[in-house]
């Protein structure tokens, strides 16, 4: 299969990484042209949870513009700028190229939509973890399920194919008929442990040591979820408090992509985030108060950097 992953960074490297692994033809694409010569000339070198190697079949650039269609596209630039990236790349793309979200925050699909046609899209979640060491260079932080999926629930051929490729790759990938409500649910994870950790510099699991974080974290995915049921939302798992207290135990050392982005000085998934939770509850008159303040906190935090 030839797949291009649009945003080669950590996620996108370590995707890419391992579907060439698998065999498939790779061509990673991102805007940082050292991490691509790198990528190039030594290969993309991977540490962590399996080991330390160096994946030579891989291509990286910074220009794809000589590239021919692709089967597959997949979306790995962060959730802020999906639809100027997309847009920037769509000669990746004819009409029989599917393009796959793995991201984080809801709209995203949409974001693709303004470029791709819907019928191309499917989306999806990840459970892995990964960090961008150094030009060509990432450690795979922690091993956990992709879920993907067609917007309309059915399990297309494509799918399947997909998830052969991914599973050739390494990737324990499960195929869903409720991608909405899988992105929903690690919309709520995401709400209760980012912004906290972000505004707090505590590490994941730190955020239920301490009974006033815990609060907090309680009341964001609690307001959250009365979002997700004004919109008939169907999660893939019950409690969403104590499952979000689960993944900061499962998960307790990491320090949060939010507040990695803001120690390094970088725009945050906010607006995607705790934001999206502020404006679906605007749009269904449901009151999201402690996911307002998260979410201007993190904008000051951010425009003060
Ligand atoms: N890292 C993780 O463990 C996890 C991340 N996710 C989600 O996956 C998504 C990606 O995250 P992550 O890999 O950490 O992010 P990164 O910032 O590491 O990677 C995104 C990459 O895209 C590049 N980029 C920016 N603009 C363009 C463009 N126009 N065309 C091509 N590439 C571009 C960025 O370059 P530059 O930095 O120079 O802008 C960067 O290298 C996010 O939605 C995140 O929430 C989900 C689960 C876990
Ligand atoms: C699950 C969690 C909170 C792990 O750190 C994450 O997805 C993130 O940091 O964005």
């Amino acid at each position: 299969m030839k797949i291009a992953i649009i945003g080669a960074g950590a996620m996108g490297s370590l995707y890419g990484g391992l579907l060439a692994e698998g065999g498939q033809e790779v061509l990673l694409v991102d805007v940082w042209q050292e991490h691509v010569d790198t990528i190039n000339q030594w290969g993309l070198s991977m540490e962590g949870v399996n080991g330390h190697r160096t994946i030579k079949n891989i291509k990286a650039t910074t220009n794809p513009s000589y590239a021919e269609a692709m089967d597959l596209v997949i979306v790995f630039v962060k959730s802020t700028i999906t639809h100027i990236a997309v847009s920037q790349h769509k000669k990746l793309c004819d009409n029989n190229t599917t393009v796959l979200t793995l991201q984080n925050g809801l709209g995203n699909i949409e974001k693709i939509m303004e470029t791709i046609d819907k019928k191309n899209i499917i989306a999806g979640t990840t459970a892995q973890g990964c960090t961008l060491l150094a030009p060509g260079k990432i450690n795979h932080a922690g091993v956990g399920d992709t879920y993907i999926g067609e917007l309309d629930g059915t399990t297309s051929p494509r799918i399947k194919e997909i998830h052969k490729a991914f599973t050739a790759g390494g990737l324990k990938t499960n195929i869903s008929n409720n991608v909405l409500g899988l992105i929903w649910g690690k919309l709520l994870v995401n709400v209760g442990i980012n912004a906290l950790t972000a505004i707090t510099n505590l590490r994941n699991g730190q955020l239920v040591e301490f009974e006033e974080t815990e609060e907090l974290l309680e009341l964001a995915v609690e307001e959250a979820l009365a979002v997700a049921m004004a919109r008939g939302i169907e999660l893939p798992y019950g409690d969403p408090v104590a499952h979000t207290k689960k993944i900061c135990r499962a998960t307790a050392l990491n320090k949060s992509s939010m507040l990695q982005d803001l120690l390094n000085k970088r725009k945050t998934e906010i607006a995607m985030i705790n934001g999206a939770v502020v404006t679906e509850g605007e749009k269904l008159g449901v009151k999201t108060p402690v996911n307002k303040v998260l979410t201007n906190l993190i904008t000051v935090l951010e425009k003060n950097q």
